[in-house]
C-alpha cells in the first residue's frame, strides 16, 4: 500500500511517500519534501499541496497513492486514536483549533487541498495528543473553576505524541526492558519542543498544556509564562489584543525574543563567539529543561533513561551538554566524545557511572503515521 504521509504546520508542509508492502511494520520510503514559506513565497496549503503533487510524480511513475495519513496536532477529548477523516470529523478539528492556533487550521487546509488533489483517497487523522490521554486527572487538570474545564475542555492535552511514542517504544527495546516495565523521560526538542514523563511505557505527564504553548522554552514560543502577565499587560496596553498576545507569546518570544535568532544552531555558534544574548537564551532553555527532567524524575518514581529526541534533540550536542551540566544532582553524566557523535540509530551518550543512561533516538513521526493510517485504511 502507498501512503502519503501529510504534516502540515504552520508555514510548511513536510510530506513522505510510504510503500508498506503489505508490512504494517516495516514501511519504506519512496520520497518526501519540505515546502517552506507558506503565506510568504507560496500563498496557501492549496498550492502547497498542489507543489507536493507535482513533486511526488516523478517518483511515483504513475503509481497511485492509497491512503493519506495527516499528522494533527489537537484531537482534544473528542479523538484519543487515529480516525478516517469524513466530513464530521473534520468539522470537529476546526472546531478544535482554539487548542492548537498555530497547527489545526493548517491541517484543516490541508486535509481539504488533498481531497481536491487526490479525490476519493481515503484519508486519516493522526493526533498528536493521543499518546497523552492516559494522563491522570490530577495530572492533567488545572486548579481553576470547574465549569472551565467541564463547559470549556480546559485541561492539559499535550502534543508531539506520535514522537513521544515511537521513541518510548525504540527507547524500551533499546534498554532491553518490557515496555510495559519501562519508566522514562523523553525530551523532544524541535521548534516546537515538549517533554513526557512515561511510567510503564504510558503517559504520566508531559510539558505542552491546553495548547501547545506551555511547557519548555522553544524557539518562538514562551513556554511557561505567570498568567498575570498576560492579564496586566492587556490591561495597561488597550493595543494588546488576545489575538496579538497569541501572536506575541507563540511567534515572538523563546529564543527569538532572547536571542535575537530562533534556529539553535545559530543561537549556540552566537553563544560560542561570545555573545551575552544568546548565552542568557541557552541558560533559559537549558535550565529549563533540567528543571523539568528533575520534576518528572520524581515524578515517574526513579527513570531508567532519559531521551533527546527531534531536531533539537538529535543534532545539537552542545545544547545536550548545558542540560547535562545541570543534572548533577541526579547523578547524571555525560560521556562529552560519545555525546559529540552524530548517530541516525539510537545510541547512549552518557558516562558508564553514569546513575541513568542519557539516550538520543531519531524519531520518525512519518513513519508512526503510515503505520497507523495503514491499520486504520485496512480495519
Ligand atoms: N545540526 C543541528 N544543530 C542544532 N540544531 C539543529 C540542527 N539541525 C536542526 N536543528 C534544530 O532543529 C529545529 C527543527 O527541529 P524539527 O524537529 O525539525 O522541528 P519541527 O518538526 O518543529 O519543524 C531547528 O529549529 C533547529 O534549531
Ligand atoms: C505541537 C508542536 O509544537 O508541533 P511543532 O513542533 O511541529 O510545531
Ligand atoms: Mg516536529
Amino acid at each position: 500500500m502507498l501512503v502519503l504521509v501529510i504534516n502540515c504546520g504552520s508555514s510548511s508542509v513536510k510530506y513522505q511517500v510510504r510503500d508498506t508492502e503489505g508490512s504494517i511494520e516495516d514501511t519504506q520510503v519512496i520520497a518526501k519534501g519540505l515546502i517552506e514559506n507558506i503565506g510568504t513565497k507560496i500563498p496557501n496549503h492549496t498550492e502547497a499541496l498542489e507543489i507536493m503533487a507535482k513533486n511526488l510524480e516523478e517518483p511515483l511513475h504513475g503509481k497511485t497513492i492509497d491512503a493519506i495519513g495527516h499528522r494533527v496536532v489537537q484531537g482534544g477529548d473528542i479523538f484519543t486514536e487515529p480516525v478516517l477523516i469524513d466530513e464530521d470529523v473534520l468539522q470537529k478539528i476546526d472546531d478544535l483549533s482554539p487548542l492548537a492556533p498555530l497547527h489545526n487550521p493548517a491541517h484543516v487546509l490541508g486535509i481539504k487541498a488533498a481531497t481536491e488533489t487526490y479525490p476519493g483517497v481515503p484519508q486519516v487523522a493522526v493526533f498528536d495528543n493521543a499518546f497523552h490521554s492516559t494522563m491522570p486527572e490530577h495530572v492533567y487538570r488545572y486548579a481553576v473553576p470547574e465549569k472551565f474545564y467541564t463547559d470549556y475542555g480546559v485541561r492539559r492535552y499535550g502534543a508531539h505524541g506520535t514522537s513521544h511514542d515511537y521513541v518510548t517504544g525504540i527507547a524500551a527495546e533499546f534498554l532491553g526492558i518490557n515496555r510495559d516495565d519501562f519508566n522514562g523521560i523523553i525530551a523532544h526538542l524541535g521548534n516546537g519542543a515538549s517533554i513526557t514523563a512515561v511510567q510503564g511505557g504510558k503517559c504520566l505527564d508531559t510539558s505542552m498544556g491546553y495548547t501547545p504553548l506551555a511547557g519548555l522554552v522553544m524557539g518562538t514560543r514562551s513556554g511557561d509564562i505567570d498568567p498575570s502577565v498576560l492579564t496586566a499587560l492587556m490591561m495597561r496596553d488597550p493595543e494588546l489584543t488576545p489575538a496579538k498576545m497569541d501572536h506575541i507569546l507563540n511567534k515572538e518570544s523563546g529564543l527569538l525574543a532572547i536571542a535575537g535568532n530562533n534556529d539553535m544552531r545559530a543561537v549556540v555558534e552566537a553563544m560560542e563567539s561570545g555573545d551575552e544574548r544568546a548565552k542568557l537564551a541557552l541558560d533559559m532553555t537549558s535550565y529549563r529543561l533540567a528543571k523539568y527532567i528533575g520534576g518528572y524524575h520524581v515524578a515517574v518514581g526513579g527513570a531508567q533513561a532519559l531521551v533527546f529526541t527531534a531536531g533539537i534533540g538529535e543534532n545539537s550536542s552542545p545544547f545536550r551538554a548545558l542540560v547535562g551540566e545541570r543534572l548533577g544532582a541526579l547523578g547524571i553524566k555525560l560521556d562529552p566524545e560519545l555525546n559529540s557523535v552524530r548517530s541516525d540509530a539510537p545510541q547512549i551518550i552518557s558516562t558508564e557511572d553514569s546513575a541513568i543512561p542519557v539516550l538520543v533516538i531519531p524519531t520518525n513521526e512519518e513513519k508512526a503515521i503510515a503505520e497507523a493510517t495503514v491499520e486504520v485504511v485496512n480495519s
